[in-house]
């Protein structure tokens, strides 16, 4: 079950809010699906988001709107926010995940057309076409002023070769250009399978005739492009930035046109925008598009239609596509872990009931099968059990991380193939003040979820319902005088597990029964000779 989902709070029909122009064949699956009521108001103006966006469950966006703090914090029922394309600089991603809001994206929709809108802006810097073109509309017949260089046997340094980078990389092959790229996880392996050289971020700039950056707009790449770059660069590079404004210090790469150091610029993206009037612009070396990269039918359909059904899965309750505040896995290892998920969830919901000490440490440890995959979703889960103790429904996937630093609870994560018998183990043991606690479960082929340790004791229990945990002394009659009192007070015992500490002398009784017991009757069970301690879990 998709945990986050879950929060959904009233029975009201969805409100999915579109702040931005998406392309009508785009929102056809959305329609389709009638799973909210679409409210497309494109360009809203920032008080009336403020309004509008109070009773939206989902809102999608592209560039366009500035999704703030202060606009998520308006946000009464907000649970999901969708970009329809890349780049999430946009989004106030702590805001979103401290609110246990989750970000989907549309990472692959539009790297064509960005590869291609980059090769062109190059090409077009390169012949100065924007420029003659101007020139020609003016009446003027000037073909000396336009003398441009060719592609071919000219390096172009790529920084950053994630999706829309190797695209342009591989293009400009096709141009006979030299490629030599720095990103932190390229390989010399993969450099090689690509024909194009690995470099540092220096080799890369020192190098390079043209430079193109595709990095993601962060506090590490903003003015990555700065003063001192253009100090090491070679005199007459050309610079393209079809990626995000910032990432290239705009006041640099104007003194580094005007020094005659940098020989022009393809910019579609800027620091500020609407970028207009800008004395960037003014430069005769510059040519400019205004964020026009996504521009096209094709992508503007396919980023429209991967983040709607991203909504509409996550509308249905279906684990989303392309998160950007939760840990992604593929769908394999989501196929081989999904079951798993409410087990973690309720072991870190059971544990954190064993205890009302602070919680300080949490382990979760993988046996067996699934210390092959990558748990983190798992681990997320049980940390939400654990949290929602005190914490109650606000707590979700999205968030649970988060909270956990807020309140420094230290979280790792193990793995072994050792299971313990067990085809897979999920074991969450916490620190909760001086005490230590752990619980133990697994899925047993066709039989469903079980806890099978609590503690030091192996029992076999279905995670589900009213559960009931007795710890006492470990000598005749204790079982007897909880089943009359639970007798006395109407309450039916459905299973009924005894076990004992190896050390001997403590032994715990795990009852499930029909109905939830009350604090009234937990004290009247404390008040039986040789009972320690009576803990109810709700599943
Ligand atoms: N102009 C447009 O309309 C348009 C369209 C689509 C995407 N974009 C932008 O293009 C950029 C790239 O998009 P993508 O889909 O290729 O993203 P991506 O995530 O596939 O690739 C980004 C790459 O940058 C690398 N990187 C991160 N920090 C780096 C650093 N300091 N130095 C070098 N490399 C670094 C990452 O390792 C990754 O490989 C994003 O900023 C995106 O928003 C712009
Ligand atoms: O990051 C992206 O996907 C691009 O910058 C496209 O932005 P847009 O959706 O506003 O065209």
């Amino acid at each position: 079950m998709n945990a986050i989902a879950e929060t959904k709070p009233d029975t009201r029909q969805a409100v999915i809010l579109i702040t931005d122009p998406l392309s009508e064949e785009g929102l056809q699956p959305l329609r389709e699906a009638s799973v909210a009521e679409l409210q497309i108001r494109p360009g809203l103006p920032h008080a009336e988001l403020l309004q509008a966006i109070k009773t939206a469950d989902a809102l999608i966006v592209r560039s366009g709107t500035q999704v703030t703090r202060e606009v998520i914090e308006a946000a009464e029922n907000l649970k999901i926010i969708g970009r329809a394309g890349v780049g999430v600089d946009n989004i106030d991603l702590d805001a979103a995940t401290e609110r246990g809001i989750i970000v989907v994206n549309a990472p692959d929709g539009n790297t064509n057309s960005a590869a291609e809108h980059t090769i062109a802006m190059m090409t077009s810097l390169a012949r100065n076409i924007p420029q003659a073109h101007r020139s020609l509309l003016e009446g003027k017949w000037d073909r000396k002023a336009f003398v441009g260089v060719e592609l071919k046997d000219k390096t172009l340094g790529v920084v950053g070769l994630g999706r829309i980078g190797a695209e342009v990389a591989r293009r400009a092959k096709g141009q006979r250009m030299n490629v030599i790229a720095f990103d932190p996880f390229l390989t010399e392996e993969r450099a090689k399978e690509m024909g194009i050289t690995a470099g540092t971020f220096e080799e890369v700039i020192r190098a390079a005739d043209f430079i193109t950056v595709h990095t993601p707009l962060m506090k590490e790449t903003r003015h990555l492009i700065n003063a001192e770059a253009f100090g090491k660069m070679k005199d007459g590079v050309r610079i393209v930035n079809c990626a995000r404004g910032g990432i290239i210090d705009e006041d640099a790469l104007y003194e580094a046109i005007e020094g005659g150091k940098v020989a022009g610029a393809a910019l579609d993206v800027f620091e500020t925008e609407p970028f207009t009037g800008h004395r960037l612009l003014g430069l005769p070396q510059v040519i400019a598009t205004p964020h026009l990269g996504a521009s096209t039918i094709e992508a503007q359909e396919s980023v429209a239609i991967d983040v709607g059904r991203d909504v509409i899965r996550f509308l249905n309750g279906e684990p989303v596509k392309n998160p950007v505040n939760l840990p992604s896995v593929s769908k394999e290892v989501l196929a081989k872990i999904e079951p798993f998920f409410d087990l973690a969830e309720n072991l870190g919901l059971f544990l954190s009931r064993l205890s009302d000490k602070p919680l300080t440490d949490v382990t979760v440890r993988y046996g067996g099968d699934l210390a092959d995959f990558d748990v983190r979703p798992l681990t997320r889960n049980a940390m939400k059990g654990l949290l929602k103790r005190n914490l109650g429904t606000h707590v979700n996937d999205v968030n649970a991380k988060f909270l956990a630093d807020s309140f420094h609870i230290s979280v790792d994560e193990h793995k072994s193939p050792n299971s313990k018998g067990f085809q897979q183990l999920i074991t969450v043991e916490a620190k909760m003040g001086d005490e230590f606690h752990r619980v133990a479960g697994t899925l047993l082929n066709g039989l469903g979820a079980r806890i099978v340790k609590v503690d030091d004791y192996v029992v076999d229990v279905v995670p589900k319902g009213h559960l009931l945990l007795i710890r006492h002394k470990d000598q005749p009659g204790a079982i007897g005088r909880v089943g009359m009192l639970l007798a006395e007070e109407n309450i039916n015992i459905a299973t009924m597990q005894v076990g004992r500490s190896e050390a001997g002398g403590a032994a715990i009784m795990m009852l499930t029964v029909d109905n939830e017991v009350k604090p009234e009757e937990i004290g009247r069970l404390l008040k039986i000779d040789d009972i320690y301690a009576v803990r109810t879990v709700d599943l």
